[in-house]
């Protein structure tokens, strides 16, 4: 930004002969006047400045490590003896006069390196505090101080304090200031969303159950504020609710943004006070009178004056010496970086083409006039005999909105702000901004309040403008005689403008002074005229005052201002980041003691809840088999002696009577599966929900209910085991002998017969041995009786038999039957089959929701042990975070104490007594 100024900055300001012996680049700077020799005690001095180089100061008991000031430097010596030649009177009292100015000017250089180094030091660790906060910025984001919203009709603050602000706005700017505080309240920078009031009542619940991320910052400490406070303006958004709706990562980068410009700022800052040039940036609104000022400064009618708006772009006024004492105008091409010893870089005019250049021109954005200073070493500000000085008019700040900004970004590379105040407009809006913004870096601002001369009430005119100082610069009030002036610059005799091109090419007189060729009839004025030039006058002392004898001030105050400044908002950052990092600790601390007895009982609860799981599944499942097992093998048993509800049809349907019991037995045995699978459904419902309970014991919300149907099971292989059963009906299956023998008693005469049939029957088929029966009966009897008996008896018998044997189908045919089926079944292990089967279903479906609960423990258990991890490092971090900012704490208010202790504010040591006239 102030490349093209540096290229000043080597220039030697040789008086007399012209040349000086001492290079400024590297060395104190200080001017040898008239005939440039020395005496003994300047030569003195100026060895001693020579020693003291600045950064590498050998004192031990100043300002950081700089060697403290010696009064006694600044007492007045009697001029030694320091020449064998006779002199005359006159020549001794010159080279008193002489070496009395080197003197002094020396001791102001000391003094000011002093303060210099000093200051130098400071910007060098305050650049390394910055990089240092935005490193720990990087990986813990800072809190930045945000104000407590309140309500939107809350009314705008009159009078914001200094600050940066955005340059182009002027509307609705009084938006971003905070409202009063709430004492004590507490509140979180960054809620993004539903703060309103109607919202009120539920964010405040939130807030009491969530204080995650605390913000403890009052609008108070957001209004301390000013260097880093953020400057935003997004849409209809205000700075206040744009720092509501961030991330906390947005406004760390945000931050991030703002340090990385500040240190930009601190290095230009250290470029400037090392730069022994002064700039001078004349500024203030439209048709102010600034040019005019210039034109007054100068004695001369250079720069073009007009009723309507006319400087349209810089104009750097410099004294020809840095151009080889020719007078022009480097008009500078826009985008390019000024070198005077490259002309591509500008085009070259002369001095009377300047108005071409400097009125709406599209074409340059600076220029730079060399002029050949028409006055006095003792009256001119640019060729004043101890540092070079450059006067910049700029356009009006409210001509439009990007030279106005061109201005405000102007203001931070330049030294001293001469604002022009139109004595009859006042401050403007865009006037008040610009002040604001350069108070930031800038205590005291050189006000001149122009056409002085056009006021009738000049008392309530300067009552009202220094009312309105008093607002808006403080400092600069308090020192209002020295920094406020009343002028008419036009009304200050001018010599008249350059000759056109082909004239002498030196514009004025050299004789310094008010010379012949002046604009006014009546130089030194008359009457009326001879009271606004003393006016004047009394300005350009102050103004010489302000910018040479307390050139520490204005060279050195912007820097010590910013600083200053700066480290209270480092300090106050750190503050509320030492609290929010301590808040954090204490937060994640208790969260860590909460976290790990939880881990530890869910570790527990993982291997205990996996052990019961297992248990509950194991237990259920034999349940379910024993259950089935007796509940089949007793229904298969059983199945005989049920009434299984088939009538007996008779004989002539017995096969069709076997068919039919043997369905029903079958039917019988399902349905006992049937039973025995419902059963296992009611323990499988049991088994789930006692698993459920267990998620919901252990895992609480976390746990995941999984829908169990339990009409779904045992759907598909219910019965197939018993259908698939072939059982013949035989012959033999309708006489079960056993069953028969057990009943015959209840019936007596069937019982005889069937003993007999049995009797007879088994000795016929026994073999031979019933014919002995037969003889020994034949002997009793008699042979004849016998003979008549024996047919009939035998053949009532058999009649008796079967007939008792068909009727006892309906009793002995189930029990046949239910054998063969038990005998059957139990070939095909049908009974553990279906135990097994139905307890095997059980054991896979109380599996599925048992590992998902395992599942879930593992889960919470490693959702846990990563959380502690989490927190174990937000808590390392928030304790490297405290440290760093209760350091930066102490930091920033050490160094803001040294720079404190720079006393810019005295009386300058030295040059005061070389220039009080
Ligand atoms: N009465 C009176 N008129 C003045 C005074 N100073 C300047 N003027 C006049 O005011 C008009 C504007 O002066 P300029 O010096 O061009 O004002 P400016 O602030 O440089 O204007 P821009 O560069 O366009 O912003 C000119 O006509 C001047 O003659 C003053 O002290 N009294």
């Amino acid at each position: 930004m102030s490349q093209e100024y540096q290229k000043g900055k080597g220039k030697d300001v040789p008086l007399g002969d012209g040349t000086n012996p001492h290079s400024r680049s590297n060395r104190p700077q200080y001017v040898t006047v008239g005939s440039g020799s020395t005496s003994e005690s300047a030569g003195r001095l100026q060895a001693l400045l020579d020693n003291d180089s600045g950064y590498e100061g050998s004192g031990r008991d100043g300002i950081n490590g700089v060697p403290a000031w010696n009064p006694a430097l600044t007492e007045d010596r009697p001029t030694p003896e320091h020449s064998p030649m006779p002199l005359s009177l006159g020549q001794s009292n010159e080279i008193a006069d002489n070496d009395r100015r080197i003197q002094a000017n020396a001791i102001h250089q000391l003094w000011y390196n002093q303060h210099r180094v000093a200051l130098g030091r400071s910007i060098n660790r305050v650049v390394e505090t910055l990089k240092s906060l935005q490193e720990m910025n990087a990986s813990w984001p800072a809190t930045y101080p945000s104000v407590q919203r309140s309500e939107s009709s809350t009314p705008q603050r009159g009078d914001p304090r200094p600050g940066l602000v955005h340059t182009n706005t002027t509307v609705g700017e009084g938006s971003s200031i905070s409202p009063p505080p709430r004492p004590g309240t507490i509140r979180r920078a960054q809620t993004s969303i539903g703060e309103d009031s109607t919202e009120a009542e539920s964010s405040r619940a939130a807030e009491q159950r969530v204080p995650a991320e605390p913000r403890l910052i009052t609008a108070q400490i957001a209004q301390e504020f000013s260097i880093l406070k953020l400057d935003l303006k997004l849409g209809a958004l205000n700075q206040v609710e744009l720092v509501h709706s961030l991330e906390k990562n947005s406004i760390a980068s945000l931050l991030d943004g703002k340090i990385t410009t500040s240190i930009k700022h601190l290095l230009s800052l250290r470029e400037r006070i090392e730069d022994t040039s002064s700039k001078v940036l004349v500024t203030g609104d439209l048709n102010a009178g600034k040019s005019a000022f210039c034109n007054a400064l100068l004695r001369r009618k250079v720069l073009p004056e007009d009723q309507q708006p006319c400087t349209s772009i810089f104009c750097e006024v410099l004294d020809a010496r840095e151009n080889g004492g020719i007078e022009e105008v480097h008009a500078i091409h826009k985008d390019a970086v000024y070198n005077r010893h490259d002309e591509s870089t500008y085009d070259v005019f002369t001095l009377s083409d300047l108005e071409k250049i400097v009125i709406d021109n599209d074409t340059y954005t600076q220029c730079k006039i060399y002029l050949q200073d028409v006055r006095s070493i003792d009256e001119s500000l640019l060729n004043n005999g101890v540092v070079d000085i450059s006067i910049i008019d700029a356009p009006g700040l409210n001509s439009d909105t990007t030279k106005t900004t061109a201005v405000f970004a102007r203001q931070e590379e330049i030294d001293v702000v001469v604002f022009i105040v139109s004595a009859a407009n006042h401050f403007t809006q865009t006037a008040k901004e610009f002040i604001w913004a350069a108070a930031a870096e800038k205590a005291y601002i050189f006000i001149v309040v122009n056409g002085y001369d056009t006021i009738r009430d000049k008392e309530r005119c300067q009552k009202m403008i220094l009312e309105q100082v008093g607002g808006l610069s403080p400092r600069t009030f308090k020192e209002s005689s020295e920094l406020v002036h009343f002028v008419s610059s036009n009304a200050i005799p001018t010599a008249p403008p350059p000759p056109p091109p082909g004239g002498n090419g030196g514009g004025g007189s050299s004789s310094g002074g008010d010379g012949p060729g002046f604009d006014d009839p009546d130089p030194k004025g008359k009457g009326k005229d001879k009271e606004k030039i003393q006016d004047f006058e009394h300005l350009e002392r102050s103004l010489r005052r302000f910018v040479l004898e307390k050139r520490a001030r204005s060279k050195l105050a912007p820097a010590k201002t910013y600083l200053v400044n700066l480290l209270g908002d480092i300090h106050t950052l750190a503050t509320v980041n030492k609290d929010v990092a301590q808040s954090e600790l204490d937060r994640v601390s208790k969260e860590l003691q909460d976290l790990e007895p939880i881990l530890e009982a869910s570790k527990k609860a993982k291997a205990e809840v996996s052990d019961d799981i297992d248990r509950t599944i194991e237990a259920t499942c034999k349940d379910i088999y024993g259950h089935t097992r007796s509940t089949l093998t007793s229904s298969i048993n059983q199945a005989a002696n049920d009434d299984l509800g088939v009538p007996y049809p008779g004989l002539l349907y017995a096969f069709d009577y076997a068919d039919s019991l043997k369905e029903a037995m079958l039917s019988e045995i399902s349905a006992s599966v049937a039973a025995c699978e419902e059963h296992a459904r009611r323990k499988t419902v049991e088994g789930v929900n006692s698993i459920k309970q267990l998620g919901l014991l252990h895992l609480g919300n976390e746990y995941t209910n999984l829908s169990f149907k339990s009409d779904v099971m045992f759907q598909r292989k219910r019965d197939i085991l018993a259908r698939e059963i072939e059982i013949e009906t035989d012959l033999w299956d309708f006489f079960d002998w056993s069953t028969i023998l057990q009943r015959q008693e209840k019936f007596a005469g069937a019982g005889m017969a069937l003993t007999v049939v049995t009797a007879v029957g088994g000795r016929m088929v026994g073999g031979f041995g019933w014919i002995d029966g037969a003889l020994g009966a034949a002997k009793v009897v008699g042979h004849n009786n016998l003979r008549k008996l024996i047919i009939p008896g035998v053949i009532a018998a058999a009649i008796t038999a079967t007939v008792y044997i068909l009727n006892q189908i309906p009793h002995s045919l189930p029990q046949r039957l239910s054998n063969k089926i038990s005998t059957q079944l139990a070939t095909i292990d049908y009974v553990h089959a279906n135990s097994d089967r139905i307890s095997s279903s059980v054991r896979k479906v109380l599996r599925f929701p048992a590992d998902n609960l395992r599942v879930g423990l593992q889960r919470s258990v490693e959702q846990l042990g990563s959380k502690r991890e989490e927190t174990r490092k937000v808590r390392g971090e928030s304790e490297v975070a405290r440290k760093y900012f209760g350091n930066l704490i102490n930091e920033s208010a050490k160094i803001k104490n040294t720079v404190e202790a720079i006393d810019l504010e005295g009386p300058a040591p030295g040059v005061a007594a070389a220039y009080d006239a």
